[in-house]
């Protein structure tokens, strides 16, 4: 039978962490997480304020280099470098938009195809010559990929013209562009309406189905995504793990997620779920504020 626990790693499957470890000073950050991706899943982390998320997914991009544990991708020892990932098929988009000001919307989605055309969008920024044909297949790429993601009649515009939530749009297709294996969102939601937050799950939960969009037509693309947004998390997600003062609380489905006590003690800091007084548990919009434990998990006072 198929091994489903995310928080037990599988040699050759998608992305798998081992073990990490990350510290800053004094402080616990990320304590012995593991946790798996396996190829066509949308997998959540989430957990309150300061629980680790953006540690982890900084050191899946290569921005944190963890103390202790390792990472594979597809089996292979993985040492990611921010300026490697697209090489490695993996694309992220950041919380925020990050787009390039000076850039039309077609041509940010061109540029994040960069590391997959033989030559490089940078290399017309730079004013190196390119032929016509890789310029035509990177735009009308570029243009499908919009066309997909809703915004293409917006493709000669410049992104500081669009309302927030179509940027974000505009930053995914950046992503995508990249065709990659494996993709990350850090909080795809920040910022977004009830509205653009329902059509944003849309299309998180079709991004494994994009048959043939990604370089290995054998390996469906994977999704991690890590979200403050419950309802969004929620829905779209086949596995959720459950950081809390950089620990894994708890791993699965959406309804064992919501089903258990360890995971409401986390966000309410209470045993018992029906305790009315907490801000915002499992079923909320977003991680309660736990500022009253900061400190609990620092070195000094272990
Ligand atoms: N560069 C850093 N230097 C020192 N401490 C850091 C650094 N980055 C994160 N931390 C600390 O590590 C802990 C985990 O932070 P992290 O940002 O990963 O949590 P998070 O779950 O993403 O929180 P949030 O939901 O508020 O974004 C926090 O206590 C944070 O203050």
């Amino acid at each position: 039978m198929a091994d489903t626990t995310i928080a037990r790693p599988v040699p050759g499957e998608g992305l798998a962490l081992h073990g990490i470890g990350v510290r800053f000073g004094g402080l616990v950050a990320l304590d012995d997480v593991s946790l798996r991706v396996p190829p066509g899943q949308v997998v959540g982390v989430i957990g309150p304020n300061g629980a680790g998320k953006t540690t982890l997914f900084n050191v899946i991009c290569g921005f944190v280099r963890p103390a202790a544990g390792s990472l594979t991708l597809r089996g292979r020892p993985l040492h990611p470098r921010p300026d490697r990932l697209t090489r490695l098929g993996i694309a992220r988009t950041l919380q925020g938009v990050g787009l390039f000001a000076g850039l039309t919307v077609a041509e940010n989605v061109m540029a994040g195809a960069t590391g997959s055309a033989r030559a490089g969008f940078l290399s017309a920024l730079l004013g190196l010559r390119r032929s016509d044909r890789e310029e035509r297949r990177l735009r009308a790429d570029a243009l499908e990929l919009l066309d997909e993601l809703g915004v293409a009649g917006h493709a000669d515009a410049l992104p500081a013209t669009l309302p927030y939530g179509l940027r974000k749009r505009v930053a995914l297709a950046r992503a995508l562009a990249a065709r990659p294996r494996l993709l990350l969102l850090d909080e795809p939601a920040g910022g977004l309406g009830v509205e653009e937050i329902a059509e944003l799950g849309e299309l998180v939960s079709g991004l494994p189905r994009r048959a043939g969009r990604h370089r290995d037509a054998d390996e469906p693309c994977s999704v991690l995504l890590v979200e403050h947004h419950m309802d969004l998390v929620m829905s779209v997600c086949d596995q959720i793990m459950v950081l809390d003062f950089g620990r894994v609380v708890a791993t699965g489905t959406p309804d064992q997620i919501r089903a258990d006590p360890a995971v409401t003690e986390a966000y309410l800091g209470v045993d018992d779920p029906s305790d009315p007084s907490g801000p915002s548990g499992p079923s909320g919009s977003d991680g309660a504020d736990r500022s009253d434990k900061d400190g609990a998990r620092s070195e000094a006072a272990a």
